[in-house]
């Protein structure tokens, strides 16, 4: 066993050079997983570690408030579901471990972290050793072993939801002119986006800013070859939506009480009543539903968040007849380490084809977020332009991932999107500039540099 030191957090970052063409940083875990935002300020590190870990990495209580920490280095690198010293958190908080008793599926994906864990050692080891070159071809058929294992789940086509202009503008103070809504759709749908969720039918006192869904919708609907769904709370909010134009639906249920209670007003069991009235009524016009779960991670209100709850908010909306439900991290703070546990928890009940991932960008945890989503076999995934939004019942939370940032990635790894980066870019500067602000995309601020520095030359 090593023991591994690391800074505040403890992070297992593996670089691994391969013979792809890519560098890959694979981000594992994060002991000081920030949660409920507004509670931060007054709880020591303690406190946070207890209420926000996933049980998975636990720092050894002696050496915390120091700065810095011990931890040993196998709890770490291990997946979350075969760690034996977490009882406070292990039998309540990951139910799903009992759906995965069985030890072989259990040690599989231990394995497959695991081998990466001791790989990467090895690998960083030689990597900064004088006999560089001797131990990489010595390596040689470990690394494709395991460039092969990184690559297996990996799909060959992401579908991007790009949620800018719903998840992106409804918690803009200032009211955005309707026709800089339909100008943004515009633009969004001329990169080769092919859903683009456009506003939410929503009460106007809860949401003021899409006030106007019906003059966007009513404005976008005949938008050749795009689907552009539409937030709906309720059977009132569904007839308004249909009677603008809409052709696709979307209803939002929480996998935390409290934010259910504090974004529409009931609990998950009214809401899922009204979905399932909502869910009828589609069926008759053959409109296609997506579900959200939100919270799916943790909750501004009540902190960490069980994957048995989601799972089951999740079976409950693809029982309904959901096509697909797309999981939440409303206030982005999981990591790989919390993410992994609660989508096995899902995908034990819903199949991998029919989820979504869904990322806000809080602690800058997305992009790894959406690749352990990717390996575990998502296709799906929700982004915002710019990296706007932020839900204005969840307090302190940043915009969504950036799309750029999305695609950057994914062209990366080579997976196919269809999505033009530079017309995305030129979306994002359009609403930027209407905003007034400079973008959340990292790769959109890079490009920029990049161009303009190549202007000079
Ligand atoms: C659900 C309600 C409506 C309940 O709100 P309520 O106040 O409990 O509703 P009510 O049924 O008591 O009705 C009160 C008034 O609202 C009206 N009303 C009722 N329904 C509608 C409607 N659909 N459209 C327009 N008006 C509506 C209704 O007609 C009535 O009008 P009044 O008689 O007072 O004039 C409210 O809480 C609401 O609109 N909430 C939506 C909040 C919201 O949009 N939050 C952001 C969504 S983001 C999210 O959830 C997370 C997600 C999806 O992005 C994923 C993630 O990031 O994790």
């Amino acid at each position: 066993m090593h023991m591994y030191r690391y800074g505040t957090g403890t992070r297992c970052s593996i670089l691994i050079k391969i013979k792809l063409p890519f560098l890959i940083l694979f981000t594992m875990s994060s002991l000081e997983e920030p949660l409920g935002l507004d509670k931060l300020p007054s709880m020591n590190t303690m406190d946070r570690v207890r209420r926000f870990s996933t049980g998975c990495c636990r720092p050894q209580v002696d050496n915390l408030g120091m700065g810095n920490y011990w931890i040993e280095g196998r709890s770490c690198s291990t997946s979350n579901c075969c760690n034996e010293d977490n009882e406070e958190y292990t039998a309540e908080t990951f139910p799903w471990k009992r759906q995965t008793t069985d030890k072989s599926q259990c040690d599989s994906f231990s394995q497959k972290t695991m081998t990466i864990g001791r790989n990467s050692m090895k690998f960083d080891n030689s990597f900064y050793s004088s006999d560089y070159q001797y131990s990489r071809k010595r390596n040689n058929n470990d690394i494709q072993d395991m460039a092969y294992k990184f690559m297996k789940g990996m799909p060959e086509f992401v579908k991007i939801v790009e949620v800018g202009p719903r998840d992106g503008l409804q918690n803009e103070k200032n009211i955005v002119p309707t026709a800089v809504k339909i100008e943004l759709i515009h633009r969004l749908a001329s990169t080769g986006l092919s859903v683009i969720e456009a506003t939410s039918f929503v009460s106007p006192k809860w949401v003021p800013q899409l006030a106007d869904a019906k003059d966007v919708m009513q404005a976008v609907h005949n938008l050749g070859g795009i689907r552009l769904p539409v937030l709906t709370p309720n059977l009132k909010g569904y007839e308004a939506a249909i009677a603008a134009g809409a052709r696709e639906v979307a209803i939002f249920a929480s996998a935390s009480e409290s934010f259910s209670k504090s974004n529409i007003n009931c609990s998950i069991e009214e809401s899922l009543a009204r979905y399932r009235a909502v869910t009828r009524a589609a069926k008759e016009l053959s409109i296609p539903v997506r579900g959200y779960v939100s919270c799916v991670v943790g909750c501004p209100v009540e902190g960490p968040i069980s994957p048995s709850k989601v799972a089951y908010v999740a079976k409950e909306l693809n029982d309904m007849g959901c096509f697909e439900i797309s999981l939440g991290d409303t206030i982005g703070v999981g990591t790989p380490g919390t993410v992994v546990p609660m989508l096995l928890a899902v995908m034990a009940v819903v199949p991998v084809e029919k989820l979504a991932v869904h990322f806000h960008d809080t602690y800058g945890q997305s992009l790894a977020n959406i690749l352990v989503s990717l390996q575990m076999g998502i296709s799906a995934v929700d982004s915002s332009v710019a990296g706007l939004g932020g839900c204005p019942y969840a307090k302190g939370a940043s915009g969504n991932v950036a799309t750029e940032d999305v695609v950057y990635m994914l062209n990366g790894l080579g997976v196919k999107t269809n999505v033009d980066i530079g017309k995305l870019m030129s979306a994002g500067d359009f609403i930027n500039k209407h905003l007034g602000r400079v973008s959340g995309s990292k790769t959109a601020i890079a490009l920029h540099r990049v161009t303009a520095d190549a202007s000079k030359i």
